[in-house]
């Protein structure tokens, strides 16, 4: 029979910790995201702690260098960064002084995790830092390579805006399927609204329970993942086209293709990955709009014409998602990014022709790393002179994110921050000359 890896003597409530630390191994250790790592990490718990595990181990990777900070102030020697006791400490101080959990079971439920010697250490580290008194900084650090590189490209008014987003939940965004009920929307969620067709929640809860949900009159969506579609089909709106035909290529799991299929577009919604192509259908189907879903390598498929509009939402490091997914902060180095934009220019030069005279074309990434967005864009332009950036009105953007000099759109950290913040984002709309 297959061992569990939980221990026969493990305390009431240990197992959920010992899924964080699996969790928080396979980040910090193996580099994998940590949503990629949940099913195998929390294999073994059930119910609700398998959320306290991944609880635990997102709240350890927002405020993984002030916790580091806090342990090396009381050892004598600093612990090496992947001792299953310096991990052991993580989880046992978030809990105590980010988590609100009690400071006996904080520690009782993480000493199983270690035997012998280190044990007796956690043990005493963690007693020397709760009797101190002592709190984690009210503004977060960042990890010290990504405050250098994000200084490096956006100053440090972006490097406190992160930090400062780190420090709060982020709120719920909600896109709507038709924005003629913002309003009603907004009531009944209880939330505010920055756009026609938004509604933003705070404390949203579990989402499936919320009005709306279940009759798929909305989906989930940060506000600065909704714009490139608003861009686009605001492009073909000009025009005075309909019905207009989409591509949406990197579709799944669909945020964009509910917006395009729900703006009256014809879409052909195009992803390689099966898992995503799932819930691309399942979304689809609880929000009854319709696409023509295609499983396929963007650097493979084509199209059989060009279409209107198209999408390419493209794969990246991901950085500017870093409120929900802090892993990103930690197994995201530069040759990810490197490797990433490579795929970003096969991706784009290759989609370039699908496009027909006369049509738009929107490219997004959700990442901080100007390789990603800014460097793309010119290199883009210099191969195709029958492309010209196509700058959208400023009334199509919530007010606190502006469109750049050059005609494209930056979503940084620290925009739209007394409204809750918002996702890193780079998109540009083009237009192919006729
Ligand atoms: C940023 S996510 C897309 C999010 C999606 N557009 C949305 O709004 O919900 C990038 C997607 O690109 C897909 N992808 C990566 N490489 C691809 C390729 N060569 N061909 C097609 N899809 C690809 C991934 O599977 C992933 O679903």
């Amino acid at each position: 029979m297959p061992r569990s890896p939980n221990s026969d003597s493990d305390a009431l409530g240990t197992p959920s910790r010992r899924a964080a630390l699996r969790l928080l191994d396979a980040v910090l250790r193996r580099g994998e995201p940590l949503e990629q790592a949940l099913v195998a990490a929390t294999r073994h718990v059930y119910g609700p702690d398998r959320g306290l595990a991944h609880a635990i181990a997102a709240e350890v990777l927002r405020r993984l260098p002030d916790l580091d900070a806090l342990i090396d102030s009381v050892t004598e020697r600093p612990l090496p960064d992947d001792a299953k006791a310096r991990m052991a400490l993580r989880i046992a101080l978030v809990q105590a002084l980010v988590l609100g959990t009690p400071h006996h079971a904080a520690i009782a439920t993480v000493l199983p995790l270690v035997d012998g010697g280190p044990r007796k250490l956690v043990h005493g580290v963690f007693g020397a830092i709760v009797r101190s008194g002592v709190l984690l900084p009210e503004l977060p650090a960042l990890p010290p390579l990504v405050e250098a590189r994000w200084e490096a490209a956006w100053g440090p008014a972006m490097t406190d805006g992160a930090a400062q987003a780190i420090a709060a939940p982020p709120p719920l965004d909600i896109t709507l399927a038709d924005p003629a009920e913002t309003e009603q929307w907004r009531v009944a969620l209880g939330g505010t609204s920055l756009l026609p067709g938004h509604v933003r929640v705070a404390d949203a809860g579990s989402v499936t329970e919320l009005p709306g949900f279940a009759e798929g009159r909305w989906w989930v969506q940060d506000i600065a993942a909704s714009l490139p579609a608003r861009l686009l089909a605001d492009a073909v709106r000009q025009q005075g086209e309909a019905p207009a035909r989409a591509i949406d290529l990197c579709a799944a799991p669909g945020g964009k293709t509910l917006q395009l299929a729900a703006a009256g577009f014809t879409v052909a919604a195009v992803d390689v990955s099966n898992a995503r192509i799932k819930r691309l259908r399942e979304n689809l189907f609880r929000t009854r709009l319709k696409a023509e879903v295609i499983a396929g390598d963007v650097l493979r498929w084509q199209p059989e014409a060009p279409a209107d509009a198209l999408l390419i939402d493209a794969p990246c490091s991901a950085t500017g998602i870093f409120r929900r997914h802090p892993d990103v902060l930690h197994r995201v180095h530069p040759p990810i990014v490197e490797e990433m934009a490579a795929l970003q220019a096969r991706l784009w030069a290759r989609a370039a022709d699908w496009v027909r005279p006369g049509g738009a074309l929107v490219f997004a990434t959700c990442s901080l790393e100007p390789a990603e967005g800014e460097a793309q864009l010119a290199r883009f332009l210099a191969d195709r002179p029958d492309y010209t950036i196509d700058a959208p009105a400023a009334a199509l953007l919530p007010e606190g994110i502006p469109v750049h000099a050059e005609g494209y759109v930056r979503t940084l950290p620290g925009m739209l921050a007394a409204a809750g913040g918002c996702d890193g984002f780079f998109m540009v709309r083009l237009r192919r000359q006729g």
